[in-house]
């Protein structure tokens, strides 16, 4: 109806959306299932809430296709957002204010409570427009991304649903564009948590000894330092993208021997640990990368050792690099980039998120997944404070989206897609 399709309505829809506080770490999962489930059955969309893990629904909606058999398009996002420090923010993180320059202020307006909703409004608008997809559309709206997602995306990417699913293709987020182009990627840094130890003699304070535990971590210290200069150079001499390179950035710092005052001041510890946050694009070389780090950064022979707290893989099981392909090979990406032009707009680059998402789950699979998040002109402020969206921003966003399902629920290539899903 008109008053449903009226921009007021679009936009107090989002605010909705957003005014839920599913921050981690105990996000009101239900209230949201509970809204997106109205809009989907508003839309009169098939609905379910699938709980992989009790408490922590995934609601998943689906516009059949009327050649069903085709792989489907399948709408990717998640509920969950990070915590926000409230007393920083200019407007309360759930208000969703609106302010008088059409700012929508709230934490997940960007990362991504606007893509979630922005899919649903331009499903609203097809079916307006009597729009009748051949491929089926899903939607999914998931569970603690922010976390890892192992509850959400990863139970769902090894589900029998997911297999019946059939999908052909993964849209999910991207980053906001400071300039007119939008944003697409098409893999993503794979998190390496690194935590190393370094042992040693405890000693007095005055001495000067070697292979002390801080002696030896601080060597290794130094190295990585080197190592993440030697990448950040060549992002600063303009070789590569935030993505191509290996980063590494220290966390953590955990040494000194405790006392009620702050720290023994006279006594060099027998055990110092640090840790790093490394990510590493699809391109690196995952074992080299590892040889440097038992080698030379935790090296036993410095009475060193590491552990991961986390290590995603950058291949396959097959061996493939993780991403997808983007050229003629790939139809979905071709059919993005002239989606978008359809509605007025442009592509940058394909570029590799910096990040992780849950895309690397379905890319594991084999699928082609786009990172996408339509918002030009926009500064870039997911977890940070005050992250807010231009409503006009919003509001293309919609259109470019209607432009993009209808591309791609329409694209027929007589099934071939389905045979090749193991070339990503
Ligand atoms: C390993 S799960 C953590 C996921 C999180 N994603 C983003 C986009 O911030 C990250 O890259 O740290
Ligand atoms: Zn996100
Ligand atoms: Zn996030």
């Amino acid at each position: 109806s008109e008053s449903e399709s009226g921009e007021s309505s679009i936009i107090s829809r989002f605010q909705q959306y957003l005014k839920i506080n599913t921050a981690q770490p105990s996000p009101r999962y239900e209230e949201a299932a509970e809204f997106l489930i109205s809009e989907g059955k508003r839309l009169s969309l098939e609905s379910q809430s699938i709980e992989f893990v009790e408490g922590k629904p995934l609601v998943l909606l689906k516009w059949e296709g009327t050649k069903p058999h085709l792989p489907s398009i399948f709408l990717y996002s998640h509920t969950d957002v990070v915590p926000s420090e409230h007393s920083k923010w200019t407007h309360h993180p759930f208000s969703a204010h609106l302010d008088s320059q059409g700012r929508i202020f709230a934490r997940g307006s960007q990362d991504m409570k606007c893509v979630g909703m922005q899919y649903l409004e331009a499903l609203r608008r097809l079916k307006a427009r009597n729009f009748h997809p051949l491929r089926s559309i899903y939607l999914a709206f998931a569970p603690d991304e922010e976390i890892g997602g192992h509850d959400g995306a990863e139970k769902l990417a090894q589900s029998e649903i997911f297999q019946r699913m059939n999908v052909g293709v993964v849209l999910d987020e991207g980053l906001a564009s400071p300039d007119a182009h939008y944003r697409a990627f098409y893999a993503e840094r794979s998190p390496w948590w690194l935590v190393i130890k370094a042992v040693g003699a405890p000693g007095h304070g005055s001495k000067l000894y070697d292979n002390s535990a801080m002696e030896n971590l601080l060597k290794s210290i130094e190295a990585i330092r080197r190592f993440r200069a030697s990448q950040f150079d060549l992002i600063k001499a303009g070789f590569k993208a935030e993505g191509e390179v290996v980063s590494v950035n220290m966390v953590f710092l955990k040494a000194g021997t405790p006392s009620p005052t702050g720290f023994v001041m006279n006594l060099q510890p027998s055990e110092a640990e640090a840790g790093f946050d490394i990510r590493v694009p699809p391109t690196a070389d995952p074992e080299s990368l590892e040889r440097r780090i038992a080698e030379e950064w935790a090296p036993s022979s410095r009475n060193m050792s590491f552990s991961f707290k986390q290590k995603a893989s950058t291949h396959s099981k097959s061996g493939k690099p993780l991403l997808t392909k983007t050229d003629s090979s790939n139809p979905w990406w071709s059919l993005l980039e002239n989606a978008v032009e359809m509605a007025g707009s442009k592509l940058g680059k394909p570029e590799v998120f910096p990040a992780a998402t849950d895309a690397r789950y379905f890319r594991d699979l084999g699928l082609p997944a786009i990172g996408f998040s339509p918002m030009a002109n926009t500064p870039i402020l997911l977890h940070d404070h005050n992250e807010f969206l231009h409503k006009d921003e919003y509001l293309k966003g919609i259109e470019i989206y209607e432009s993009i399902i209808k591309a791609y629920a329409s694209f027929n290539d007589h099934g071939r897609d389905g045979a090749s899903k193991d070339e990503l």
